[in-house]
């Protein structure tokens, strides 16, 4: 287990290169299965979980090469099925969340797929029903083993169909999309995810020959094909790093600027920063973060307190409300912070009680946080990171801090941000893997 040792209390300046996005990654890299043309993919970010699916589409028998450090040409032409009863499948598959999504491909294009319970975030229940009744609907059996927690489809052909989807999960939408392409007929998913990184998909599926209309809406119409072909696709910068630089900016009183941000795609986080009064200008397409020693909270017209809550997209993704949790403690002003979807995502502010800041955890959803207006900064402690984003406000909370901290399990770091130590340190902070 490595850490990282923090020093706090220096303000970083400069210019930052957010990285491609892990969430989007994680289905355009599942995409590949669905045809034995090669695929090009630039903008991969360099980090655990992308390259663990790497490694498992290897196993497949897919061939990777790495044309660029960021640029890789996958061609699924000789995929090996048996690979999926083997051991390592197994352990690679519980490894990551991202996993399940090869299950759509491969059973349009092989008849057949199965998965051990995906790893991921363990940050409440991730139920995985509406993949599953999303493939039956398409005609696909499912069997699912409890004893070993495996999930399997097997179908002879898919037929289009209508659903409407339980909930918009977004790794759900995505892999019955990538089932549906190839299926007999139309399908319609209705209450379909409608996330940046499911518009990316579907665009990318479109160029491989795919017929999808309702792009970036919760109706996805589509038009089966037989067979898809080769592209290229380029994928977005991360929107949730993006995010975490804002904050991490903020929360520091650095000037900062992050760099082609493709500000058009990141719906309502610019926006939700700003209600904190953190000041920003866009500059092209850059994000432009001024030093602040101040930020006030915004309250709503009538004078009651900010509420921060997550919701499907186009409303706010709730793998930022860590971040803007701990930006909070350090406003003036007092926030209501709202975790909607997981349940068990905000038991890390107990470590920032820890580091000084004053928060009530009214239930495992909700947090109020009272402000310290950089009257009293945050201690350097020992903690450790109990998943991606929490470990991303903490790191922002131990930049801030006077004194050192140790985050340990940065592991959990590492599934989602590049090389964050080199890269922050490049402006100016001092974070030591150790
Ligand atoms: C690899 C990947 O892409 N992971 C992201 C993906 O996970 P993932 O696709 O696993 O998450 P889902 O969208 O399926 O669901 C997330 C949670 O929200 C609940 N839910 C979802 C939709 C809904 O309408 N109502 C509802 O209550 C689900 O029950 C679940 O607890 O989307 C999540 C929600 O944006 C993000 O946090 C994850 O980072
Ligand atoms: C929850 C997340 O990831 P995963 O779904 O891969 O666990 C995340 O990216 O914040």
């Amino acid at each position: 287990m490595a850490s990282f040792e923090v020093k706090g209390g220096t303000k970083l300046k400069g210019d930052i290169y957010p990285q491609g996005a892990k969430n989007e990654a994680l289905q355009i890299l599942c995409a590949v299965l669905l045809t034995a043309e090669p695929v090009v993919i630039s903008n991969v970010p360099d980090i655990r979980d992308v390259n663990k699916l790497i490694e498992l589409l290897q196993g497949l028998g897919v061939t990777v090469t790495r044309n660029a450090l960021d640029t890789y040409t996958f061609q699924a032409d000789n995929v090996n099925l048996d690979y999926l009863d083997t051991e390592l499948f197994v352990e690679q598959g519980r490894a990551i969340r991202g996993s399940v999504m090869i299950v759509g491909p491969m059973l349009a294009r092989f008849g057949k797929a199965k998965m051990p319970k995906p790893g991921g975030d363990k940050i409440g229940r991730r139920r995985l029903d509406t993949h599953f009744i999303g493939f039956e609907k398409l005609g696909a059996k499912f069997e699912y083993s409890s004893d070993e927690s495996f999930y399997g489809v097997h179908a002879d052909g898919l037929k289009g169909a209508y659903m409407l989807l339980d909930e918009a999960s977004v790794t759900g939408t995505a892999n019955i999309l990538m089932a549906a392409v190839l299926a007999e007929g139309t399908t319609t998913i209705y209450n379909a995810a409608c996330e940046p990184y499911v518009q990316q998909l579907c665009r990318m599926l479109n160029r491989m020959g795919a017929k999808i209309s309702g792009v970036g809406s919760n109706l996805l119409v589509i038009e089966g094909v037989e067979k898809l072909g080769g592209t290229e696709h380029r994928m977005l910068p991360d929107m949730i790093e993006i995010g975490s630089f804002i904050g991490l900016a903020a929360m520091t009183g650095s000037e900062i600027t992050i760099k082609d941000c493709q500000i058009a795609e990141l719906g309502l986080i610019p926006d939700t920063f700003r209600s904190l009064g953190i000041k920003m200008e866009f500059r092209g397409d850059d994000i432009y973060i001024p030093s602040q020693d101040h930020y006030e909270v915004e309250t709503y017209i009538d004078g009651s307190i900010l509420n921060i809550a997550d919701h499907t997209w186009p409303g706010l993704t709730p793998d930022l409300l860590s971040v803007a949790l701990v930006v909070s403690t350090q406003a003036k002003g007092t926030v209501l912070v709202h975790q909607k979807m997981f349940e068990s995502r905000l038991f890390f502010v107990d470590k920032l009680i820890d580091m000084g800041a004053q928060i009530i955890l009214c239930d495992p959803h909700r947090a109020t946080v009272i402000g310290l207006d950089n009257q009293m900064p945050l201690r350097g402690i020992r903690m450790s990171s109990p998943d991606i984003r929490a470990g991303v406000a903490l790191l922002i909370a131990a930049l801030s801090a006077e004194g050192t901290s140790i985050i340990d399990n940065i592991e959990q770091i590492d599934r989602g941000y590049q090389n964050i130590d080199g890269r922050l340190n490049a402006i100016g902070a001092q974070i030591r893997r150790i």
